[in-house]
């Protein structure tokens, strides 16, 4: 095992990662588990037995193909029949009672659940969009979780899953070993890969992109040269623990846009080594090389993303990841905030933290806002008036942090988010006294 290092927690346990987003990583928590130069050979090293885990098909281009070998205690394939488990609050695309709603949407933080629920149970589905059996679109929730995963597994069949913690830190034991995420990282769980989630804070918000496309990958920086936005280095994947646990457990399976479940007799991550480029990470934000102006005008926010998963259309993603991180403006004769604007691509975003620049209030950590297709939006009125009339030198936005789910497709939201008390229905007047002007 090399390059590995340690990443701080709050609470000041260390956890081992090794650095580099999509790279060849190879990890043993037993001395001697990873075997050397080969990936089956007649009889893998310590009695376990090797498999290969899959996200992209066998002749994908060598830049985009992803695949780890495991050494695990079983293969994957012992197990019972998965039978049909209760949904809750989780839909997938396309959503049965859904609407393509032109209007602009917006929600409060959602509450707590009242009752002690894990983060499968906590799962909340806001839209979605592509179909989930095409491998196209995505699914946008929140996760809720006021209970760790103790004797429950969860795994993702339709995609992977880009999780933003807004409240309380996640610690996700996984297949390929544990991550910390806490408010101001992201991690993604690979496709397929099985973890379950403890609560360091005793409970947990955030939200999920579920990618059903192309895993995400990091954009491609064109003029801006060979470093900025999210560098590579800067993405952390665990390094190989495995739970050696001979006790009935519940493994939960997402697939086909329903749940599943079925009890093993065995823990899901009993993987004592493995090697390769498809498994799980995380990724500070606080570590995202901000590019913007030092001339004028306001640039497009594609230069905030951080990862994307590409379509078959060159340009159109079938979804972005973008980050507002703390920056300095500096813009001359500009107006500094998002300007009003009609996308053919959709927007969900969401606040983890601070005040986003375009909304003077109403947009609150938690909470969520959703401008569809060709939605008209842009800063509130009272953004505009007091940024028409600002004095123009160099301020620094912080102590904030929003991001956007942004994808080629409109979202279409459940019922249940449409009906939620949380919605804030009067979201339209925020653009209520933006007053004309114009005088000839
Ligand atoms: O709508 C939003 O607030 C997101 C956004 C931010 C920005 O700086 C420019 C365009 C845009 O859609
Ligand atoms: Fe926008």
């Amino acid at each position: 095992m090399t390059g590995t290092i340690e990443s701080g927690t709050r609470t000041g346990s260390k956890l081992g990662y090794s650095a580099g987003f999509g790279n060849e990583h190879h990890s043993e928590a037993v001395p001697g588990a990873l075997p050397v130069g080969r990936n089956s050979p007649q009889r893998a090293p310590l009695g376990l037995y090797a498999e290969q885990h899959s996200a992209t098909a066998f002749t994908e281009p060598r830049a985009h193909n992803r695949r780890s070998w495991v050494y695990r205690i079983r293969p994957s394939a012992a197990h019972p029949p998965f039978l049909p488990h209760a949904d809750g609050m989780l839909r997938s695309a396309p959503v049965a009672d859904g609407v393509a709603d032109p209007n602009r949407l917006r929600w409060s933080a959602p509450p707590l659940p009242e009752e002690p629920t894990d983060f499968v149970d906590g799962l909340y589905t806001v839209g979605a969009n592509g179909d989930v059996l095409q491998r196209a679109g995505i699914g946008v929730h929140w996760y809720l979780a006021t209970k760790p995963m103790d004797d429950r597994y969860f795994v993702d069949a339709d995609g992977e899953l880009l999780l933003v913690p807004e409240l309380g830190g996640l610690l996700l034991h996984t297949e390929y070993g544990r991550l910390r995420a806490d408010p101001g990282e992201v991690a993604v769980i690979g496709r397929g890969v099985r973890f379950r989630v403890e609560l360091p804070d005793g409970r947990a918000r955030g939200y999920v992109c579920e990618n059903y496309g192309r895993p995400f990958e990091l954009p491609e920086l064109g003029p801006i040269g060979a470093n900025g936005l999210a560098n590579a280095r800067d993405f952390l994947y665990p390094v190989a623990a495995f739970e050696d646990r001979e006790e009935t457990v519940q493994v939960v399976q997402k697939f086909g846009g329903r749940l599943w479940a079925a009890d093993y007799d065995h823990s899901p991550l009993d993987v004592v080594a493995w090697h390769g480029n498809h498994a799980a990470y995380k990724y500070d934000t606080a570590r995202f090389n901000v590019m913007g102006t030092v001339s004028f005008d306001h640039p497009d926010p594609s230069i905030y993303t951080v990862l994307t998963s590409p379509s078959d259309t060159p340009g159109q993603a079938n979804a972005d990841f973008v980050i507002f991180a703390p920056r300095w403006l500096v813009g001359e004769d500009t107006f500094r905030p998002p300007w009003y604007h009609r996308n053919v691509m959709s927007e969900f975003m969401g606040l983890v933290k601070g005040v986003y620049d375009a909304k003077a209030e109403g947009f609150e950590p938690g909470g969520a806002s959703l401008h569809n297709m060709w939605s008209a939006h842009g800063p509130d009125a009272e953004t505009f008036a007091r940024a028409s009339a600002q004095e123009l030198v160099p301020q620094k936005i912080d102590d904030t942090l929003a991001f956007m789910f942004e994808t080629r497709w409109p979202l279409v939201t459940t019922e249940q988010a449409r009906s939620a008390a949380h919605r804030q229905p009067y979201y339209d007047s925020v653009w209520r006294d933006v007053r004309r002007h114009f005088a000839r």
